[in-house]
């Protein structure tokens, strides 16, 4: 079986903790690639959406499986991201959100706040989020559903 591919992106408020996660991810055995759409350094001051649409869109192109994005607080990055269609994403601090995003709402997309949490608790919570995966056979699979439907029945969404 090979590994994950990881899309990761960051702006200047996050670009520390991106890069501090993208090493471990390139580290970790689960894993076969990760795509780094920048920004490089703190230097670089692009927007954060200008980077993480373009990681989101490249999960849902189906050139990563899964993206960690990190701004200052991981929101800006998450309410991009959730604009590509297809995309789940959220920001989790914490251990059981992690987990629940990707078991209860197939979340692919992870958003964290460089300005929020420290680099230790970030890469626990990233190495745990590696392993989970989401059941489609669950019952949380309609309730996910729901959401894949309105998002294609656009522009009105369903009734
Ligand atoms: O969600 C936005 C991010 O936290 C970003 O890094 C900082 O945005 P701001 O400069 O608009 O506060």
């Amino acid at each position: 079986m090979t590994g994950m591919r990881i899309a990761v992106a960051a702006d200047n408020a996050g670009v520390a903790l991106k890069n501090t996660l993208a090493d471990q991810l390139r580290a970790d055995e689960r894993v076969s690639d990760v795509t780094d759409f920048g920004v490089p350094d703190e230097s670089d001051d692009r927007a954060y959406p200008l980077l993480g649409l373009a990681a989101a869109q490249a999960v849902a192109d189906g050139e990563a499986d899964r993206a960690v994005l990190v701004c200052g607080t991981g929101i800006g990055m998450a309410i991009s991201a959730n604009k590509v269609e297809g995309i789940r994403a959220t920001v989790a601090h914490d251990s059981y959100s992690a987990e629940r995003s990707v078991r209860s709402n197939d979340c692919q997309v992870l958003c964290l706040g460089g300005r929020v949490i420290g680099p230790e608790l970030a890469k626990k919570i990233v190495g745990e989020w590696l392993g989970y995966s989401f059941d489609p056979s669950s019952a949380s699979a309609e309730k996910v559903a729901h959401i894949t439907e309105f998002e294609q029945a656009a522009p009105g969404g369903v009734g």
